[in-house]
Protein backbone atom coordinates (compact mmCIF):
# COMPACT_ATOMS: atom_id res chain seq x y z
CA UNK A 1 0.00 0.00 0.00
CA UNK A 2 1.57 3.47 -0.92
CA UNK A 3 0.77 5.93 1.48
CA UNK A 4 1.67 9.33 -0.07
CA UNK A 5 2.69 10.26 -3.63
CA UNK A 6 4.22 13.61 -3.83
CA UNK A 7 4.37 14.88 -7.55
CA UNK A 8 5.55 17.08 -10.05
CA UNK A 9 7.32 19.18 -7.35
CA UNK A 10 9.83 21.55 -8.84
CA UNK A 11 12.33 21.09 -6.94
CA UNK A 12 13.16 18.15 -4.22
CA UNK A 13 16.04 18.85 -1.98
CA UNK A 14 16.83 15.42 -0.42
CA UNK A 15 20.13 16.45 1.51
CA UNK A 16 23.53 16.78 1.00
CA UNK A 17 25.23 15.07 -1.69
CA UNK A 18 28.61 13.52 -1.76
CA UNK A 19 31.39 15.75 -1.15
CA UNK A 20 29.08 17.84 1.24
CA UNK A 21 29.57 20.77 -0.14
CA UNK A 22 26.29 20.64 -2.29
CA UNK A 23 22.86 19.84 -2.63
CA UNK A 24 21.72 16.34 -3.50
CA UNK A 25 18.14 17.62 -5.54
CA UNK A 26 15.95 16.62 -8.34
CA UNK A 27 14.51 19.03 -10.39
CA UNK A 28 10.77 18.01 -10.96
CA UNK A 29 10.42 15.32 -8.72
CA UNK A 30 8.57 13.15 -7.20
CA UNK A 31 8.77 11.23 -3.27
CA UNK A 32 6.66 7.82 -2.58
CA UNK A 33 6.03 7.44 1.02
CA UNK A 34 5.05 4.40 2.73
CA UNK A 35 4.61 2.83 6.04
CA UNK A 36 6.18 7.11 7.33
CA UNK A 37 9.52 6.74 5.32
CA UNK A 38 10.71 7.84 1.87
CA UNK A 39 10.16 4.52 -0.06
CA UNK A 40 11.14 6.67 -3.34
CA UNK A 41 12.67 9.70 -4.58
CA UNK A 42 13.97 11.02 -7.41
CA UNK A 43 13.18 12.87 -11.25
CA UNK A 44 9.43 12.83 -11.71
CA UNK A 45 8.73 10.06 -13.95
CA UNK A 46 10.57 7.44 -12.60
CA UNK A 47 8.88 7.46 -9.08
CA UNK A 48 5.37 7.93 -10.58
CA UNK A 49 6.01 4.81 -12.62
CA UNK A 50 6.80 3.00 -10.22
CA UNK A 51 4.33 4.70 -7.61
CA UNK A 52 1.66 5.59 -9.51
CA UNK A 53 -0.39 8.71 -7.53
CA UNK A 54 -3.63 7.41 -8.25
CA UNK A 55 -2.97 3.94 -6.28
CA UNK A 56 -1.86 6.01 -3.33
CA UNK A 57 -3.58 6.55 -0.35
CA UNK A 58 -2.90 10.40 -0.89
CA UNK A 59 -1.53 12.08 -3.41
CA UNK A 60 -0.33 15.88 -3.35
CA UNK A 61 0.59 18.25 -6.47
CA UNK A 62 3.77 19.87 -5.66
CA UNK A 63 3.72 21.69 -9.04
CA UNK A 64 5.55 25.22 -8.51
CA UNK A 65 6.51 23.88 -5.31
CA UNK A 66 9.65 22.62 -3.78
CA UNK A 67 10.17 20.07 -0.98
CA UNK A 68 12.54 20.09 1.74
CA UNK A 69 13.14 17.91 4.55
CA UNK A 70 11.67 19.12 7.83
CA UNK A 71 14.37 21.52 9.79
CA UNK A 72 15.74 20.16 13.09
CA UNK A 73 15.92 22.67 15.69
CA UNK A 74 19.09 21.05 17.64
CA UNK A 75 19.17 24.35 20.11
CA UNK A 76 16.55 25.61 21.67
CA UNK A 77 15.50 26.82 25.56
CA UNK A 78 11.59 26.90 24.63
CA UNK A 79 10.74 25.82 27.47
CA UNK A 80 10.18 28.91 30.20
CA UNK A 81 7.82 31.32 31.56
CA UNK A 82 7.87 34.97 32.21
CA UNK A 83 8.62 38.29 29.66
CA UNK A 84 12.20 39.31 29.05
CA UNK A 85 10.77 41.95 26.50
CA UNK A 86 12.24 44.92 29.01
CA UNK A 87 15.41 43.58 28.47
CA UNK A 88 15.57 43.58 24.83
CA UNK A 89 14.81 47.29 25.33
CA UNK A 90 17.74 47.92 27.81
CA UNK A 91 19.78 45.78 25.69
CA UNK A 92 19.05 48.08 22.39
CA UNK A 93 20.26 51.24 25.02
CA UNK A 94 23.59 49.81 25.69
CA UNK A 95 23.14 47.48 28.48
CA UNK A 96 25.35 43.88 28.09
CA UNK A 97 23.87 40.20 28.63
CA UNK A 98 26.34 39.72 30.91
CA UNK A 99 25.66 43.22 33.31
CA UNK A 100 21.88 42.22 33.16
CA UNK A 101 22.38 38.61 34.14
CA UNK A 102 25.08 39.86 36.87
CA UNK A 103 21.97 42.16 38.31
CA UNK A 104 20.05 38.92 38.31
CA UNK A 105 17.55 39.63 35.61
CA UNK A 106 18.47 37.60 32.28
CA UNK A 107 18.52 33.53 32.76
CA UNK A 108 18.45 34.07 37.08
CA UNK A 109 15.85 35.95 36.22
CA UNK A 110 13.57 33.52 33.47
CA UNK A 111 14.60 30.69 36.49
CA UNK A 112 12.26 32.87 39.01
CA UNK A 113 9.51 32.85 36.54
CA UNK A 114 9.71 29.04 35.77
CA UNK A 115 10.07 27.93 39.54
CA UNK A 116 6.59 30.06 40.27
CA UNK A 117 4.85 28.35 36.91
CA UNK A 118 2.37 25.79 37.29
CA UNK A 119 3.50 22.22 34.94
CA UNK A 120 0.12 23.03 33.16
CA UNK A 121 0.98 26.83 32.55
CA UNK A 122 4.89 25.65 31.30
CA UNK A 123 3.40 22.68 29.11
CA UNK A 124 0.74 25.14 27.61
CA UNK A 125 3.30 27.71 26.47
CA UNK A 126 5.57 24.72 24.99
CA UNK A 127 2.70 23.38 23.09
CA UNK A 128 2.14 26.51 21.96
CA UNK A 129 5.76 27.17 20.85
CA UNK A 130 5.98 23.85 19.24
CA UNK A 131 2.90 24.61 17.58
CA UNK A 132 4.97 27.62 15.40
CA UNK A 133 7.78 25.64 14.82
CA UNK A 134 6.06 23.12 13.27
CA UNK A 135 4.07 25.76 11.02
CA UNK A 136 7.94 26.89 10.00
CA UNK A 137 8.65 23.82 9.54
CA UNK A 138 10.60 22.44 12.25
CA UNK A 139 9.81 18.70 12.67
CA UNK A 140 12.38 17.58 15.43
CA UNK A 141 13.47 19.98 17.81
CA UNK A 142 16.05 19.74 20.98
CA UNK A 143 14.78 21.41 23.99
CA UNK A 144 17.04 22.70 27.41
CA UNK A 145 16.33 22.15 30.94
CA UNK A 146 18.29 24.59 32.68
CA UNK A 147 15.03 27.76 33.84
CA UNK A 148 15.07 25.08 37.62
CA UNK A 149 18.37 25.34 38.51
CA UNK A 150 17.19 22.96 41.43
CA UNK A 151 16.51 19.48 41.64
CA UNK A 152 12.58 19.39 41.86
CA UNK A 153 12.20 22.28 39.01
CA UNK A 154 14.97 20.61 36.71
CA UNK A 155 13.21 17.29 36.74
CA UNK A 156 9.71 18.98 36.56
CA UNK A 157 11.14 20.69 33.18
CA UNK A 158 12.43 17.79 32.00
CA UNK A 159 8.89 15.76 32.79
CA UNK A 160 7.15 18.37 31.06
CA UNK A 161 9.48 18.01 27.62
CA UNK A 162 8.70 14.20 27.84
CA UNK A 163 4.73 15.24 27.77
CA UNK A 164 5.06 17.13 25.25
CA UNK A 165 6.46 15.09 22.90
CA UNK A 166 4.39 12.53 24.04
CA UNK A 167 1.43 15.18 22.82
CA UNK A 168 2.86 16.77 19.88
CA UNK A 169 3.82 15.36 16.70
CA UNK A 170 7.13 17.28 17.15
CA UNK A 171 10.08 15.51 18.21
CA UNK A 172 11.54 16.98 21.19
CA UNK A 173 14.74 15.99 22.31
CA UNK A 174 15.85 16.46 25.85
CA UNK A 175 18.91 18.04 27.18
CA UNK A 176 19.28 18.54 31.27
CA UNK A 177 21.39 21.97 31.79
CA UNK A 178 21.20 22.21 35.22
CA UNK A 179 24.94 23.72 34.52
CA UNK A 180 23.25 26.88 32.92
CA UNK A 181 23.63 29.42 35.24
CA UNK A 182 25.13 29.32 38.87
CA UNK A 183 21.77 30.42 41.47
CA UNK A 184 22.46 33.29 44.11
CA UNK A 185 22.64 31.06 47.01
CA UNK A 186 25.61 29.36 46.09
CA UNK A 187 29.21 29.62 44.18
CA UNK A 188 29.75 27.62 41.24
CA UNK A 189 31.84 25.31 43.46
CA UNK A 190 29.03 24.42 45.67
CA UNK A 191 26.65 24.75 42.76
CA UNK A 192 28.77 21.96 40.79
CA UNK A 193 28.46 19.96 43.01
CA UNK A 194 24.73 20.10 43.57
CA UNK A 195 24.35 19.47 39.88
CA UNK A 196 26.58 16.35 39.90
CA UNK A 197 25.73 14.75 43.54
CA UNK A 198 22.41 15.41 43.13
CA UNK A 199 20.95 16.93 40.11
CA UNK A 200 22.36 14.39 37.65
CA UNK A 201 21.45 11.05 39.86
CA UNK A 202 17.73 12.04 39.90
CA UNK A 203 17.60 12.42 35.75
CA UNK A 204 18.95 9.49 35.30
CA UNK A 205 17.00 8.05 37.82
CA UNK A 206 13.61 9.25 35.51
CA UNK A 207 15.18 8.41 32.37
CA UNK A 208 14.11 12.31 31.06
CA UNK A 209 17.53 13.27 29.22
CA UNK A 210 19.45 12.17 26.54
CA UNK A 211 22.38 14.69 26.65
CA UNK A 212 24.26 16.87 29.34
CA UNK A 213 25.02 20.49 28.46
CA UNK A 214 26.73 23.15 30.28
CA UNK A 215 27.12 27.00 30.18
CA UNK A 216 31.28 27.13 29.71
CA UNK A 217 32.05 30.98 29.81
CA UNK A 218 33.82 33.29 31.55
CA UNK A 219 31.96 34.00 35.08
CA UNK A 220 29.37 31.20 34.52
CA UNK A 221 31.09 27.57 34.68
CA UNK A 222 34.96 27.01 34.18
CA UNK A 223 36.77 24.49 32.04
CA UNK A 224 37.44 22.40 34.89
CA UNK A 225 33.92 22.43 36.27
CA UNK A 226 32.22 21.89 33.26
CA UNK A 227 34.47 19.42 32.79
CA UNK A 228 33.45 17.42 35.90
CA UNK A 229 29.24 17.69 34.70
CA UNK A 230 30.13 16.75 31.66
CA UNK A 231 32.36 13.31 32.51
CA UNK A 232 29.69 13.03 35.46
CA UNK A 233 26.76 13.12 32.62
CA UNK A 234 28.61 10.35 30.24
CA UNK A 235 28.89 8.13 33.13
CA UNK A 236 25.52 8.28 33.73
CA UNK A 237 25.59 7.72 29.81
CA UNK A 238 23.82 11.19 29.33
CA UNK A 239 26.23 12.22 25.97
CA UNK A 240 27.60 16.14 26.23
CA UNK A 241 27.05 18.98 24.69
CA UNK A 242 28.82 22.28 25.50
CA UNK A 243 27.79 26.10 25.06
CA UNK A 244 31.18 26.89 24.30
CA UNK A 245 33.38 30.13 22.91
CA UNK A 246 30.36 32.49 22.98
CA UNK A 247 31.06 35.76 24.79
CA UNK A 248 34.73 35.49 24.98
CA UNK A 249 37.29 32.72 23.89
CA UNK A 250 37.45 30.79 27.04
CA UNK A 251 38.44 26.81 26.15
CA UNK A 252 34.85 25.06 25.83
CA UNK A 253 35.42 24.11 22.45
CA UNK A 254 39.11 22.31 23.14
CA UNK A 255 36.85 20.59 25.85
CA UNK A 256 34.53 19.43 23.81
CA UNK A 257 37.02 17.88 21.19
CA UNK A 258 38.44 16.34 24.33
CA UNK A 259 35.22 14.63 25.38
CA UNK A 260 34.61 13.68 22.57
CA UNK A 261 31.06 15.43 22.82
CA UNK A 262 27.82 15.13 20.49
CA UNK A 263 28.27 19.11 19.49
CA UNK A 264 29.65 22.34 20.23
CA UNK A 265 27.11 25.37 20.61
CA UNK A 266 27.78 29.22 19.48
CA UNK A 267 31.51 28.94 18.57
CA UNK A 268 31.32 33.29 18.03
CA UNK A 269 34.92 33.32 19.52
CA UNK A 270 36.12 29.56 17.98
CA UNK A 271 40.02 29.94 16.35
CA UNK A 272 41.14 27.74 14.05
CA UNK A 273 42.64 25.17 16.22
CA UNK A 274 38.93 24.79 17.87
CA UNK A 275 37.83 23.83 14.40
CA UNK A 276 40.56 21.53 13.77
CA UNK A 277 40.36 20.12 17.40
CA UNK A 278 36.18 19.96 16.43
CA UNK A 279 36.65 18.29 13.05
CA UNK A 280 38.84 15.38 14.06
CA UNK A 281 37.03 14.40 17.22
CA UNK A 282 33.77 14.16 15.14
CA UNK A 283 32.10 17.06 17.10
CA UNK A 284 29.36 19.05 15.45
CA UNK A 285 29.95 22.66 15.34
CA UNK A 286 25.85 23.99 16.14
CA UNK A 287 25.87 27.86 15.05
CA UNK A 288 23.13 30.14 16.22
CA UNK A 289 22.82 33.30 13.97
CA UNK A 290 19.98 34.39 16.01
CA UNK A 291 21.68 35.44 18.89
CA UNK A 292 24.76 37.14 17.54
CA UNK A 293 21.54 39.02 15.54
CA UNK A 294 19.62 39.50 18.61
CA UNK A 295 23.01 40.76 20.93
CA UNK A 296 24.07 42.83 17.91
CA UNK A 297 27.43 40.51 18.30
CA UNK A 298 29.33 39.67 15.56
CA UNK A 299 28.38 36.25 14.05
CA UNK A 300 30.40 32.77 14.30
CA UNK A 301 32.21 32.71 11.18
CA UNK A 302 30.75 30.19 9.15
CA UNK A 303 32.64 30.35 5.95
CA UNK A 304 36.49 29.23 8.01
CA UNK A 305 34.09 26.29 8.72
CA UNK A 306 32.96 25.27 5.54
CA UNK A 307 35.94 26.24 3.98
CA UNK A 308 38.14 24.07 5.71
CA UNK A 309 35.29 20.92 4.53
CA UNK A 310 33.74 20.72 8.15
CA UNK A 311 30.14 20.61 8.16
CA UNK A 312 28.19 22.95 10.42
CA UNK A 313 24.73 22.95 11.48
CA UNK A 314 22.01 25.75 12.26
CA UNK A 315 19.88 25.77 14.97
CA UNK A 316 17.18 28.99 16.18
CA UNK A 317 18.23 28.98 19.63
CA UNK A 318 15.01 30.09 20.85
CA UNK A 319 14.73 31.46 24.61
CA UNK A 320 13.59 33.98 26.22
CA UNK A 321 16.87 36.71 25.23
CA UNK A 322 16.83 35.48 21.21
CA UNK A 323 13.06 35.37 21.01
CA UNK A 324 12.22 33.47 17.38
CA UNK A 325 11.68 29.92 16.95
CA UNK A 326 11.74 30.41 13.07
CA UNK A 327 14.51 28.13 11.60
CA UNK A 328 13.71 29.88 8.11
CA UNK A 329 14.79 33.44 10.12
CA UNK A 330 18.29 31.21 11.07
CA UNK A 331 18.64 30.05 7.91
CA UNK A 332 18.00 33.60 6.23
CA UNK A 333 20.83 35.15 8.77
CA UNK A 334 23.23 32.01 8.16
CA UNK A 335 23.21 33.51 4.26
CA UNK A 336 23.16 37.28 4.72
CA UNK A 337 24.56 37.44 8.14
CA UNK A 338 27.20 34.47 7.48
CA UNK A 339 28.07 34.42 4.18
CA UNK A 340 26.03 30.63 4.08
CA UNK A 341 25.22 29.91 0.62
CA UNK A 342 21.44 29.18 0.74
CA UNK A 343 21.94 25.40 -0.51
CA UNK A 344 24.17 24.93 2.63
CA UNK A 345 21.94 27.11 5.40
CA UNK A 346 19.18 24.60 4.02
CA UNK A 347 21.83 21.34 4.88
CA UNK A 348 22.99 23.09 7.80
CA UNK A 349 19.59 23.47 9.17
CA UNK A 350 18.09 19.92 8.40
CA UNK A 351 21.10 17.51 7.79
CA UNK A 352 23.31 19.42 10.34
CA UNK A 353 21.01 19.53 13.16
CA UNK A 354 20.53 15.96 12.48
CA UNK A 355 23.77 14.92 12.86
CA UNK A 356 24.09 17.43 16.38
CA UNK A 357 21.35 15.56 17.66
CA UNK A 358 22.34 11.48 16.99
CA UNK A 359 18.93 11.44 14.74
CA UNK A 360 18.51 9.72 11.15
CA UNK A 361 16.25 12.28 9.95
CA UNK A 362 17.00 15.44 8.20
CA UNK A 363 17.43 13.89 4.81
CA UNK A 364 14.75 12.81 2.02
CA UNK A 365 17.20 9.95 1.15
CA UNK A 366 15.37 6.31 0.16
CA UNK A 367 14.70 4.86 4.19
CA UNK A 368 14.64 7.78 6.03
CA UNK A 369 11.68 8.80 7.96
CA UNK A 370 9.05 11.19 6.05
CA UNK A 371 9.73 14.56 7.81
CA UNK A 372 9.27 17.04 5.27
CA UNK A 373 7.81 20.50 4.37
CA UNK A 374 6.25 21.72 0.90
CA UNK A 375 7.31 25.31 0.11
CA UNK A 376 5.41 27.73 -1.33
CA UNK A 377 7.92 28.45 -3.85
CA UNK A 378 9.99 26.52 -6.79
CA UNK A 379 12.69 26.55 -4.85
CA UNK A 380 14.81 26.24 -1.11
CA UNK A 381 16.58 30.08 -2.11
CA UNK A 382 12.92 31.50 -2.02
CA UNK A 383 13.50 30.80 1.91
CA UNK A 384 16.63 33.23 2.87
CA UNK A 385 15.73 35.04 -0.45
CA UNK A 386 12.18 36.08 0.88
CA UNK A 387 13.19 36.42 4.91
CA UNK A 388 10.94 37.44 7.68
CA UNK A 389 7.57 35.38 6.11
CA UNK A 390 6.36 32.04 6.09
CA UNK A 391 7.44 29.86 2.73
CA UNK A 392 6.35 27.00 4.36
CA UNK A 393 2.70 25.40 2.99
CA UNK A 394 2.37 22.23 4.80
CA UNK A 395 4.22 19.71 7.03
CA UNK A 396 4.64 16.15 7.37
CA UNK A 397 5.70 14.34 10.04
CA UNK A 398 6.52 10.17 10.20
CA UNK A 399 4.72 10.46 6.60
CA UNK A 400 1.20 12.03 8.00
CA UNK A 401 0.42 15.49 7.14
CA UNK A 402 0.43 17.18 10.38
CA UNK A 403 0.02 20.91 9.21
CA UNK A 404 -1.86 22.34 5.89
CA UNK A 405 -1.94 26.21 6.10
N1 LIG B 1 24.05 31.38 26.61
C1 LIG B 1 23.38 30.73 27.40
N2 LIG B 1 22.13 30.30 27.26
C2 LIG B 1 21.22 30.77 26.29
C3 LIG B 1 20.55 32.04 26.70
C4 LIG B 1 19.51 31.78 27.71
C5 LIG B 1 18.83 33.01 28.27
O1 LIG B 1 19.35 34.13 28.15
O2 LIG B 1 17.76 32.82 28.88
C6 LIG B 1 21.83 30.76 24.89
O3 LIG B 1 22.29 29.70 24.50
O4 LIG B 1 21.82 31.76 24.19
ZN1 LIG C 1 21.80 27.82 24.55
Amino acid sequence: MIDTVIHDASEIVVGPAEDRSRLKQHEDGAIAVVDGTIAAVGPNDAVTREYPPENAAHAIDASEKAIIPGFVDSHTHALFAGDRSDEFEAKLSGATYQEILAEGGGILRTVRATREATDQELLDQLLGYLDVMLAHGTTTVEVKSGYGLDTETELRMLSILDRADREHSVDVVPTFMGAHAVPPAYDSDEYTEIVIDEQLPAVVDQDVAEFCDVFCEADVFSVEQSRQILEAGTEHGLQPKVHAEEFVHFGGAQLAAELEAMSADHLLHADSSDINALDEAGVAPVLLPGTAFSLGAEYADARVFLEQGVSVALASDFNPNCHSPSMQFAVALGCIGMEMTPAEAIMAATHGGARALDRDTGTLEQGAPADLSLIDAPSHVHIPYTFGVNNVEAVMKGGEIVYDH
